[in-house]
């Protein structure tokens, strides 16, 4: 329940519209009730043969009556909606916020496909809270209020009906459809949970389903699923459309009592017959306002089951960032300080990196080697701020990353990951991704620079660069991250597709430009790395030696050995 604070707080905040859409519900209700029982009293008195002027009145009343409840029915629509809309925005704009600090730390308690599903049906399903839930009972409550003390005033028996028939619509029919409806929900939460990972799961894996053969039996389970989800959605639907036609019945049972009891009334001279009509059709109108009644449990509990999961989803992940103020000098070569740094991935058993402690000066070229698995991209992940250290401290040019805004250290460093994304479009549209614009020239220029001369900027690039090798995915990375101005270079095995020579020219290249920058290389192969000024070696998550390529070699430590099995398979190779 207490999730509903969140669209509670977002309805206060659209109080005006509320207010008219409830105004708006109100007139129109009345009206309706008034029409109809004008239209009863209309037709009765034509029996006694009134004066003309009398049906003109009672015809106009009823015309007039028709148009305000249309207008005022329209408005109640248009403020309500636009009420629902704005509070959604709000939401989703807030929503979003709170996430993106989350991530990625988000992805390690989620699958993608259900995560998505989740995020855009709950955000999407909160809307029904408003329209659906929280101002109908309003209007059925003020709309029956008005219409029993108007039928009180002919009959207190005919309005104790009307009271019937409202405890009936309004408690006991959607009681009945709340019972079983819970789990008629939570087994349709499940299953579209499960289609939208298995969808998901499918477009990503095709091509390996594809090749090892099991893609008919994906597509098999995922028509399961489907098959699955449409079954459940049918018998809840079917659910739904049962407490639709109790509420029919009973509005239709309180009309023959209504009839039933005025007839004996008249004969009792407890009522003049001129009314009975009026009575009748008020009573039809009347309960068409609570039809939205038999609905309000199956949205109520949609509601809140969608808050309450956007909440968790928020709550349930520590934030991977704290509010910060501090900017990183974009103009500056950075030094990085990591003083007792451990991090451990959730659920895991072990941390990926246990109790660093490293200093890389401004301006210096540090490589960082070390088997699979040793926590080297976890290292850079902290230092752009993607993660947060379970302990110790990471400091950029001495302020520590908590103090420091992520995006200033986005802005500032020049990053190529392991796997970078590539979107539809051309070459040039996936160079200029960081938004500045730049002359053809430079960017033909920088293209040459990373051995991509054959590559034409109008080049066309498919979703996720599926017209790419693996080797030209990285050296468009590179050229990418070769337009930023950063002084930062943090580069995750950037080359490791690349053939030896291809490489060198690469990394030359690379390094002439940063020339004077602080750059971190992560690399398996240890060929080249006499140019750096320090090596990093990682092992289970320890620095295990640092120093510069002589030292470490004259050490005979790990690093030696590692290039010594390097050389010997080298050798292999070509022999
Ligand atoms: N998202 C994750 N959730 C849980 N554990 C993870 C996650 N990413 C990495 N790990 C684990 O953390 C450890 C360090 O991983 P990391 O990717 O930093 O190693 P690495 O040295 O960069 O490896 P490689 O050279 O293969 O890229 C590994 O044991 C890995 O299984």
């Amino acid at each position: 329940m207490s999730e509903l604070v969140i669209l509670s707080k977002a309805m206060i905040r659209e109080r005006k519209d509320i207010v008219l859409s409830i105004i708006g519900g109100f007139i129109a209700g009345i009206a309706g009730v008034a029409l109809f029982s004008a239209s009863g009293y209309l037709i009765s008195q034509t029996v006694f043969a009134p004066p003309l002027y009398t049906l003109i009145v009672l015809a106009s009343l009823v015309k007039l009556l028709g148009l305000l409840r249309a207008a005022s029915r329209y408005g109640e629509r248009l403020f309500s909606h636009r009420a629902t809309f704005s509070m959604l925005s709000r939401l989703r704009t807030s929503f979003f916020a709170k996430l993106i600090p989350l991530t990625p730390g988000i992805w390690n308690k989620n699958r993608s496909g259900d995560l998505l599903a989740r995020i855009v049906g709950d955000v999407e399903g909160l809307q029904h809270y408003f329209l659906r839930v929280a101002y109908p009972p309003v209007i059925v409550v003020m709309v029956f209020l008005a219409t029993m003390l108007f039928t009180a005033f002919f009959s207190f028996w005919i309005a104790c009906i009307f009271v019937l028939g409202m405890l009936g619509t309004a408690w006991v029919v959607p009681g009945i459809v709340m019972l079983g409806q819970r789990k008629k929900h939570e087994r349709i939460r499940e299953q579209r949970a499960l289609l939208s990972t298995d969808v998901t799961e499918m477009l990503y894996g095709f091509r390996d389903l594809k090749v090892y053969g099991q893609l008919a039996e994906r597509e098999r389970q995922l028509q399961q699923a489907s098959a699955a989800l449409a079954a459940e959605q049918q018998r809840a639907a079917g659910h739904l459309l049962r407490g639709q036609s109790m509420h029919a019945f009973v509005t239709l049972l309180v009309s023959w009592g209504v009839l039933a009891l005025g007839a004996y009334l008249i004969m009792d001279g407890a009522l003049a017959g001129v009314f009975l009509a009026m009575l009748v059709m008020a009573s039809l109108t009347v309960f068409e306002e609570a039809a939205a009644m038999a609905t309000l449990p199956a949205y109520k509990q949609d509601s809140e089951h969608a808050a309450k999961r956007l909440t968790e989803t928020v709550l349930a992940t520590p934030a991977q960032s704290l509010h910060s103020s501090c900017k990183l000098w974009a103009d500056q070569a950075v030094s990085i300080e990591l003083s007792g740094v451990t991090f451990q991935y959730e659920g895991e058993w072990r941390p990926a990196l246990n109790d660093i402690s490293l200093q890389i000066s401004s301006g210096s070229k540090t490589a960082i080697v070390g088997p699979s698995g040793s926590g080297k991209s976890t290292l850079i992940e902290l230092l752009l701020k993607l993660r947060t250290p379970s302990a110790g401290d990471v400091r950029l040019n001495g302020i520590s990353a908590k103090e420091l805004d992520e995006t200033g250290i986005w802005e500032t460093a020049n990053v190529v990951l392991q796997q970078s994304h590539f979107f539809r479009g051309t070459i040039r549209d996936n160079l200029l991704l960081n938004g500045e614009e730049y002359a053809d020239g430079k960017l033909v220029d920088v293209l040459s620079k990373v051995q991509l001369p054959t590559k034409s900027l109008t080049d066309a690039v498919y979703e996720k660069g599926e017209n790419l090798s693996d080797g030209e995915k990285q050296r468009l990375a590179l050229a990418r991250a070769m337009l930023r101005k950063g002084r930062l270079w943090l580069l995750d095995e950037p080359t490791s597709s690349l053939d030896c020579v291809t490489e060198q020219r690469v990394l030359k290249q690379l390094y002439e430009q940063a020339a004077g920058d602080t750059l971190l290389l992560i690399c398996h192969r240890l060929a080249g790395l006499e140019e750096m000024d320090r090596i990093v070696v990682m092992e289970q998550g320890r620095v295990v030696e640092t120093g510069s390529y002589s030292e470490l070699m004259e050490q005979k430590g790990y690093f030696y050995k590692m290039k010594q099995i390097e050389l010997q398979m080298i050798g292999e190779a070509s022999a």
